[in-house]
């Protein structure tokens, strides 16, 4: 699990609530940066694999937008959080092990059954995105192990404009802490606002664009 190629100069720990757009915001964030440069971590994948495995179920389909996955949503959040209680960096090296580039972009915060960094969530090594922290310990993971390079970054949406993106109360997931494990007590370093009211998102967007672009151009200066 310790194959880590080498340290991100910058590791964006994506949260916010289901729909709020957090896989949209963390892929434009790629898309400006370019995939040499920016990963994007989804601590989803390695959670579903390993629960597909220890409970024999098709992982193709858990990793789909069909109906299988929500037959076992609620028992994988369950498990998920009974896994990070015996050893809270699980999913976390599970998703960062391999990543290379300079920025990781990952995502923490709604349900296990999205992401990043994407991760998430939650990506790679200049920079990396996780794009799913959901729990606490998820991003107290990454700031325990990236203090200096580690930044969290919040999605808001309205509860009206998450269901017009296709959301709608799920008991026992949107009240689990998955969902709400971020919500209170955490000083987030960036909001976006991802609402069709809102400043644009390349205008919210551009000051962690920089963030990351210096952090790319530090990375490489350091490796030159
Ligand atoms: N600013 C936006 N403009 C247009 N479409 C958007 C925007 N933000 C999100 N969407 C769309 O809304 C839907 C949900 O967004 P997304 O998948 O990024 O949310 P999420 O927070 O990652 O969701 P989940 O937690 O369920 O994985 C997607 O179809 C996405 O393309």
């Amino acid at each position: 699990m310790e194959d880590r190629v080498s340290e991100p100069s910058l590791v964006l720990v994506f949260s916010g609530k289901r729909k709020s757009g957090k896989d949209y915001v963390t892929e434009l964030i790629q898309q400006r940066l370019g995939p040499d440069v920016c990963c994007i971590l989804r601590l989803s994948g390695p959670l579903k694999e390993q629960y597909a495995q220890e409970h024999g179920l098709d992982l193709d389909q858990l990793m789909g937008p069909g109906p299988y996955k929500e037959q076992y949503r609620a028992d994988m959040i369950h498990w998920g959080e009974s896994r990070r209680r015996q050893d809270p960096g699980f999913f976390c090296r599970l998703a960062s092990r391999g990543a290379c580039q300079p920025v990781w972009v990952g995502e923490r915060g709604s349900c296990c059954c999205d992401v990043i960094l994407q991760t998430a969530e939650l990506c790679s090594v200049i920079g990396q995105l996780v794009s799913d922290a959901r729990r606490l310990s998820d991003l107290q993971w990454f700031q325990a192990e990236f203090p200096q390079q580690t930044q969290s970054v919040r999605v808001q949406s309205s509860e009206k404009t998450r269901s017009q993106r296709g959301w709608s109360f799920t008991a026992g997931v949107d009240d689990a802490e998955s969902e709400c494990g971020l919500d209170n007590g955490v000083e987030f370093d960036w909001i976006v606002i991802n609402e069709a009211d809102a400043p644009s998102l390349d205008e919210q967007l551009r000051p962690i664009l920089q963030l990351t672009e210096e952090a790319a151009s530090t990375s490489s200066v350091n490796q030159s």
